[in-house]
């Protein structure tokens, strides 16, 4: 895969590294940062859908406290990010209106990527903001993430947006051009790779331990990131992100390594996933109309649900199957059992009154459901 057919993608999710929008003293390169947000708007012009997720906090909030130096203990860090991400979400929120675009701050830690319910209501935020027309900009949430639950860089944090959120491609800003036989600074004559198509064992070998002065990833946690996010379908591109207006130069030919998605797309991968990998906890029994409804390729809503067998908690993977014991697909239930099971036979609209809140119109979303 080139970069050219990379960027295409409708869906775009770009990580900016601290080094590139931080400088060393902790002040912020607001000209770089116009610079992308006309990048960004020229892309959202050609209606592609954006989703930034942005390390800087820590790089931005310790000078703000009052701190002698870059911390490198946890709660120091902790308390610096949440000086930073004030900044760091006004720096974003004022370069990116200037081109007239709308942005949302999303602060997600790594159990928010993980737990399935969370995961749900994260990515239903994130679309929910895309409908809008906003550009999300993602960082992790610093202030509730411990050492043993954080992701602490935001190379594979950006992955795991990037899957949740579908996108066809994630691009990595960072301050190298791309992946090397081994690194750079070390060693001089390493070449530089172009394409990645499979991550091997000598592709992983060849990411050393260096971190940037503001940074805390290096290679190995691009790689990691690019594992996660081409194993769900999505490609992935590391470029240099330091010049001005990166993401042009990136559309103009900019050296970069793109390495290429295992699966042929998000959906697929999606759909692969939950058809696979998760375990059934209920089954919803339908009528035919729903059967028919379902088999055109529609959500399930609550009116054509019959009867609702197991205990499962929303987002749990249920068989869909007819009174005749046909299973018809698999999806993930936008309600608990107990919920499904008042909601079963009615109307979208009578769920607020039924439920005394209102969740999703549908029972399992066409986006959540595979045919079987
Ligand atoms: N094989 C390699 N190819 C390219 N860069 C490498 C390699 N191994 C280690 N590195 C180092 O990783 C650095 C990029 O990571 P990092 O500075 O953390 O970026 P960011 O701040 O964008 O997260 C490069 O500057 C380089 O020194
Ligand atoms: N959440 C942290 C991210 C730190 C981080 O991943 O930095 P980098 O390796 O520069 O992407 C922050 O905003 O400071």
């Amino acid at each position: 895969m080139d970069a050219r057919l990379a960027l295409s993608a409708h869906r775009l999710t770009v990580k900016i590294g601290s080094a590139l929008l931080v400088r060393p003293d902790g002040s912020l390169r607001r000209d770089w940062l116009d610079g992308l947000a006309a990048d960004l708007a020229v892309l959202h012009g050609e209606g592609r859908e954006l989703i930034v997720v942005t390390s800087g906090a820590i790089a931005l909030g310790w000078r703000r406290l009052g701190m002698k130096k870059r911390p490198v203990k946890l709660d120091d860090k902790q308390a610096a990010a949440a000086a930073g991400q004030i900044m760091l979400a006004r720096a974003w929120e004022d370069s990116l209106a200037a081109v007239g675009l709308k942005t949302a701050q999303v602060l997600v830690t790594l159990a928010d990527t993980e737990a399935r319910r969370r995961y749900l209501n994260a990515r239903a935020t994130l679309a929910k903001l895309l409908e809008h027309q906003a550009v999300p900009i993602v960082n992790e949430n610093d202030t509730v993430a411990t050492s043993e639950i954080r992701f602490g860089d935001n190379d594979r944090l950006s992955a795991r947006v990037a899957v949740m959120a579908s996108a066809e491609t994630l691009i990595l800003l960072s301050d190298i051009d791309g992946l090397y036989t081994a690194d750079p600074r070390s060693h001089p004559d390493a070449r530089h790779v172009p394409e990645v198509r499979a991550i091997t064992p000598e592709i992983i070998g060849m990411a050393g331990g260096a971190v940037s002065h503001a940074g805390t990833g290096g290679m190995v946690t691009k790689i990691a990131a690019a594992t996660i996010a081409t194993g769900a379908g999505c490609a992935v591109i590391l470029t240099q992100g330091a010049r001005e207006r990166p993401l042009k130069a990136l559309q103009d030919g900019a050296r970069c390594t793109v390495f290429a998605p295992v699966t042929t797309s998000p959906r697929r991968a999606r759909k692969d996933w939950i058809a696979g990998s998760l375990g059934v906890m209920g089954t919803l029994v339908v009528d035919d109309g729903a059967a028919s409804a379902l088999k055109r390729g529609s959500s399930l809503l609550p009116a054509g649900v019959r009867l609702v067998e197991g205990a499962f908690e929303r987002g749990d993977a249920v068989l869909i199957r007819t009174a005749a014991g046909i299973v018809l697909a698999k999806g993930l239930s936008a309600y608990d059992a107990h919920e499904a099971r008042l909601l079963a036979g009615k109307r979208t609209q009578e769920i607020e009154s039924i439920l005394g809140w209102r969740g999703r119109d549908v029972l399992v979303h066409r986006d959540d459901l595979v045919l079987l």
